[in-house]
């Protein structure tokens, strides 16, 4: 691979519920300033020039996103999801031609930059390893009993909230969660994937406005924050 032109896969997560939405459809199809969340996340990759091809897991009966226009991109695939995510992301690990770097990235974190796409890529290329985008935590963590009684207050020191896009190469990502999943090893994220079949990786600071929405409160946090960051590109 030529690390200073060929471009990047992206494998986009996209085949979860909302459950924590609550809403009557799945989160990465709810509207953000006339667009679906996905629209815009899938926009904010192929719009960076580093990345040439985004294959999204889909649910099994996802009927929404081929009504959407970015289906019908060329540099946009799908493939069928799973339960989990980890098992979305596998599944779109194994949908592409063998890579040496892969990007995994939430559907439903729509708010990312470039700025970020490019920090996390430099780094990985730089060091030659895996890594992930990430803030650090800014309040006091407890950690509480079933009944949200205190038990205790967890060190902060480099603690940090794991966000994405995450970065690693192909082959060892595959097989990192093929491994996870084989040992009924709960994964949240492709770095805890690594961690558990060993494998170095780093985190690479980010910003806090690349938020993962979640709960309905996010939603018009996000519209700001993507108004924002429209501005700032137009400024
Ligand atoms: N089986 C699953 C579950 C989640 N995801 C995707 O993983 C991303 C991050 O997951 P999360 O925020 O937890 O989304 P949901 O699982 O949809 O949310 P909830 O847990 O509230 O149901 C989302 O883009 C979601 O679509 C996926 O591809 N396959
Ligand atoms: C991958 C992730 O975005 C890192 O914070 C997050 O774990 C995905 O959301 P989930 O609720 O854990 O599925």
């Amino acid at each position: 691979m030529n690390i200073n032109t060929d471009s990047l896969y992206v494998v986009l997560p996209a085949a979860g519920i909302g459950k924590r939405m609550s809403k009557n459809i799945p989160k990465q199809y709810l509207k953000i300033n006339g667009r679906c969340i996905i629209e815009h996340t899938i926009e904010r990759l192929l719009s960076h020039p580093r990345i040439g091809q985004v294959i999204v897991a889909l649910a099994e009966h996802d009927s929404m996103f081929s009504t959407l226009d970015i289906s019908k991109n060329s540099q946009v695939s799908t493939v069928l999801g799973g339960n989990e995510r980890s098992d979305s992301v596998l599944a779109g690990l194994k949908a592409m031609h063998e890579q040496t770097w892969v990007l995994v990235h939430d559907a439903a974190r729509p708010c990312l930059t470039h700025e970020d796409i490019d920090a996390l890529i430099h780094f990985c290329f730089k060091h030659d390893t895996g890594a992930i985008l990430a803030t650090p935590v800014r309040d006091t963590m407890k950690r509480s009993q079933t009944n949200q009684q205190i038990k205790s207050t967890e060190n902060r020191n480099n603690l940090w909230h794991a966000q994405t896009p995450q970065m690693f190469k192909h082959q060892q990502l595959t097989r990192s969660i093929e491994l996870a999943l084989q040992s009924g090893v709960e994964i949240t994220d492709e770095a805890s994937a690594m961690e558990f079949a060993n494998v170095d990786s780093f985190i690479v600071s980010g910003r806090e406005d690349n938020i993962k929405i979640t709960r309905p409160s996010d939603l018009n946090l996000a519209a700001f924050i993507l108004t924002q960051q429209k501005e700032e590109t137009c400024a």
